[in-house]
């Protein structure tokens, strides 16, 4: 198969969608893989790199899309990326179209098959190529929230760990799922009091036992949420249902009360958001204040520590993508039923129920199971 590999051109994108060592596992099954000139540059991957690994480097973008017949990227297309794809044509990579109208219907009219990172399942009911993500933008999000506590960055000014003698800053984490876990990690390291929130009493049993007393677990309310909120320093926004426009859980309401000064990192944002005052930010522009609250709701967080992300990206992507780089995209989706979780747009319709719940009002839009949409590829 024909592999192509364009660079990313979302706002302080620096990850790629293959790293050599993963280019070097696609030429070992004798597939041929194009990589746009410097797209790896920003993270240390040369094009004599990408060369050396067996990729052949190309001019522009234009030409990757035009002769591959799978792109592998990491963020979801721009509009002149999905301007480019055409049917029959595999897209691999980040799509989040719950929230991204625009999107969804020049996906649809590229008549491509794009399979969402975010989607695809496991066996444990997690998502595993969502996972690395999660797990960066977790630990980055405390780090985010400790920055703008500070004075200067429009912070209430207070130290997460405290020192002996002054009490620590309290961090409430919305979602007690992977970025929640790693959120958490990464607060308790600080020294921070930390409250975590959860609907899933299983999960918060898992996370009583790991964090075992160095947390605060409690049921998810409306009350829960307003309570905590009100005490709160730094608020991370993390809860997810699965392909689905994130829930509005901390409501306007919610951050007027809230001290001046605090700050809500809403890492939900590519979804959505899960804070109703959240809207996306760029890495160039990271934050605004409502309510004398801090914002920091950047959609592609992990797109800040690129060299580490793609790396972590490319361990959980590779399997899937080779599979369909070996097998053809049919019997790749036939074979396994987590990886055909992962379609969301096939030939002009939507294969990802929660996607069209989402959306179905807002475009004139058409469902097709994912396992009856495959029976039109031959
Ligand atoms: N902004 C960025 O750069 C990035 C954003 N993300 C996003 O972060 C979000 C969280 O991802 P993960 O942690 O991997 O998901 P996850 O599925 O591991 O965890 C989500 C958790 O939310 C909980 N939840 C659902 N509804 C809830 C509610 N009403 N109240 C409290 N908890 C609730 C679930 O029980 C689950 O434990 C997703 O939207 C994901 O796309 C992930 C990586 C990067
Ligand atoms: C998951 C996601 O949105 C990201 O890694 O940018
Ligand atoms: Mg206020």
């Amino acid at each position: 198969m024909i592999i192509g590999v364009p660079k990313e051109i979302k706002n302080h994108e620096y990850r790629v969608g293959l790293s050599p060592a993963a280019v070097r596992e696609f030429k070992s099954y004798d597939h041929s893989v194009l990589v746009e000139e410097n797209a790896g540059a920003g993270i240390g991957f040369s094009n004599q790199d990408y060369i050396d690994a067996g990729a052949e480097i190309i001019g522009s973008a234009s030409e990757i899309f035009a002769k591959a017949e799978m792109i592998i990227k990491v963020k979801e297309p721009q509009a002149e990326e999905c301007k480019m794809l055409r049917e029959g044509q595999i897209l691999y990579t980040y799509l989040h179209l719950a929230p991204d109208p625009q999107q969804t219907q020049l996906l649809v009219e590229s008549g491509a098959s794009c399979i969402a990172y975010e989607t695809v399942s496991d066996n444990f009911g997690a998502l595993p190529l969502l996972a690395p993500m999660s797990e960066v933008a977790g630990r980055m999000s405390i780090q985010a929230g400790a920055h703008y506590l500070e004075k200067a960055q429009g912070g209430n000014g207070t130290l997460l760990g405290g020192v002996p003698g002054v009490a620590p800053g309290k961090v409430l984490i919305i979602g007690g799922g992977v970025v929640g876990t790693n959120a958490a990690k990464m607060a308790i390291g600080l020294g921070a009091d930390v409250t975590i929130l959860d609907r899933s009493l299983p999960r918060l049993r898992q996370l009583d036992d790991i964090f075992s007393g160095q947390l605060r677990t409690v049921f998810s309310t409306a009350d829960a949420i307003e309570y905590y909120a009100s005490e709160a320093d730094l608020v991370i926004g993390a809860v997810l249902i699965p392909g689905a426009a994130a829930p509005k859980l901390l409501t306007k309401d919610h951050i007027a009360k809230m001290k001046p000064g605090a700050v809500v990192v809403d890492v939900a944002i590519d979804q959505g958001g899960c804070f109703e005052t959240a809207t996306p930010t760029t890495h160039q522009s990271p934050v605004y204040v409502v309510d004398d609250v801090v914002h920091y709701c950047v959609a592609n967080m992990p797109g800040g520590v690129a060299r580490t992300s793609t790396l972590a990206l490319n361990n959980a992507t590779l399997p899937f993508g080779l599979a369909i780089a070996n097998k053809g995209l049919k019997q790749a989706l036939l074979d396994d039923k987590h990886l055909l979780n992962g379609l969301n747009v096939h030939q002009g319709k939507i294969t990802y129920q929660a996607v069209y719940d989402a959306l179905k009002n807002q475009l004139d839009l058409e469902y097709c199971a994912a396992e009856t949409a495959l029976d039109s590829i031959v």
